[in-house]
């Protein structure tokens, strides 16, 4: 296999399963990946102006090759585009372009457009077809693979959404050279995740060549398609994450919460930079109930620390609402059922599990602790002896 040649990772859904491309120039090549899968169809592309500026035009000529001429909607760049107000525009303009339910909704973007877009995809004539070209770090290695679309409401993240697998998944690792720094590195903290959740040996070769994965080396192209081959394994076991997928939540449960808090303002975090937040809360609070040792716990920040991420909190810039309010966003989280908190915690580097009645006076004690406008001590750290389980976990 010659270097330019993708690395192919299927989603194995039965009838339902489709291929995740990665490699260099699939953008030109995409016409014919999506006419040998879905011959004859129509399509619109649903992009943002900072994606469009870059990549439209080779996008296009990539489609023109076989004969697809898409509508093309562009929206503005960012988190708030996730609203009732942009899932409007790409109804509405998908459906001025009288596509029918066979044609194709193309996302071609972030993780941003891929959720909106697949939404839109979802639910116009009760589900067309759907093609994901994502062309950040954060969409490659996870967002455009799985099938979860939707969109925010200022009461928490993704909320409203559905269900909606793509047909194909193309992932142009050349596209990833215009990204800015922060989102690369936004990207990473998802990619880390994956070795985080059940893989320390990917965790451990990360912290040996994260320099060569950020330099768009090789090293690149082999961690993408490790994430690709670890969710899409999860996503084929439990599409509709009635168990296991949840563990795709580690960093989540603290990071939506931060990210509601912060009404979705890009400027002072980002999706993947509140993950990366929310990962280094869940080993801590890991530790602090004594699950897990603090050393990994430390071992996560010095590793988000070094790649020039934010690990905590404080790092957020401009106020934070209090730890009462940063848990009301947390009772929000889908996970949560019959009104008891669920949340991803682990025994280890490489050791998540899905944790089941987490006490809400737990965690409000543990966001008090954490927050830089509220710090007090761990009320009952003292009273515990090492391996002396804080809670039962089911
Ligand atoms: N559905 C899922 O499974 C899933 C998984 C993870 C994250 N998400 C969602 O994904 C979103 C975050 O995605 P994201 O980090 O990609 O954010 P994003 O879509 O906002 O993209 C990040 C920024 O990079 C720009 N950009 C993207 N590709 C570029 C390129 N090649 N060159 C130059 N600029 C480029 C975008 O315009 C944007 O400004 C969040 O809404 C999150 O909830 C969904
Ligand atoms: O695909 C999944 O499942 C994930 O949890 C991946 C996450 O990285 C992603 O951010 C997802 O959108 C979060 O899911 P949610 O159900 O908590 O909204
Ligand atoms: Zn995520």
């Amino acid at each position: 296999m010659s270097a330019n040649e993708p690395v192919t990772v299927e989603v194995g859904l039965g009838d339902r399963a489709y291929d995740i491309l990665i490699g260099p120039g699939l953008l030109s090549r995409a016409g014919a990946e999506i006419s040998r899968r879905l011959p004859g169809t129509r399509a619109a592309v649903i992009t943002d102006a900072n994606v469009a500026a870059a990549h439209l035009e080779a996008l296009k000529d990539g489609l023109e090759k076989n004969d697809i001429q898409p509508a093309v909607i562009t929206l503005p760049p960012g988190e708030k585009t996730k609203s009732f107000a942009h899932l409007e525009e790409v109804v509405d303009g998908v459906l001025a372009a009288r596509l029918e339910r066979g044609d194709i909704v193309i996302a071609f973007g972030g993780g941003v457009i891929g959720d909106l877009a697949g939404f839109a995809a979802g639910i116009v004539r009760r589900g067309m077809n759907f093609v994901q070209i994502p062309t950040s770090l954060l969409a490659q290695v996870d967002s455009s693979v799985g099938g979860k679309t939707g969109i925010n409401s200022a009461r928490g993240k993704n909320l409203v959404g559905v269900f909606h697998q793509p047909k194909l998944v193309l992932a142009d690792t050349e596209v990833l050279d215009t990204l800015p720094i922060r989102e690369f590195r936004a990207g990473y903290a998802e990619l880390a995740k994956y070795g985080l959740i059940d893989r320390p040996a990917f965790f451990a070769w990360l912290e040996e060549n994260w320099t060569q994965v950020f330099a768009g080396g090789p090293e690149r192209a082999q961690a993408i398609a490790e994430a690709c081959r670890a969710k899409a394994d999860v996503v084929a076991r439990d599409e509709f994450e009635t168990g296991d997928r949840a563990l795709l939540n580690l960093g989540h449960t603290f990071g939506h919460a931060l990210e509601a808090a912060t009404q979705y303002d890009g400027t002072r975090l980002v999706h993947g930079e509140g993950v990366a937040i929310g990962m280094a809360l869940a080993h801590r609070f890991s530790s602090r109930l004594n699950l897990a040792s603090p050393d990994d716990a430390a071992r996560v920040e010095a590793h988000l620390r070094a790649v020039g991420l934010p690990w905590r909190m404080a790092d957020i810039p401009g106020d934070l609402p209090d730890a009462e309010a940063l848990l009301s966003f947390i009772a929000q989280d889908k996970k949560v059922s019959r009104g008891a908190l669920t949340f991803i915690l682990t025994r280890g580097i490489g050791q998540a599990f899905i944790a089941k009645d987490v006490p809400a006076s737990e965690v409000l004690s543990f966001l008090k602790e954490m927050h830089p406008g509220q710090q007090q001590s761990w009320p009952s750290q003292q009273k515990m002896r090492p391996g002396q389980q804080k809670m039962p976990l089911r």
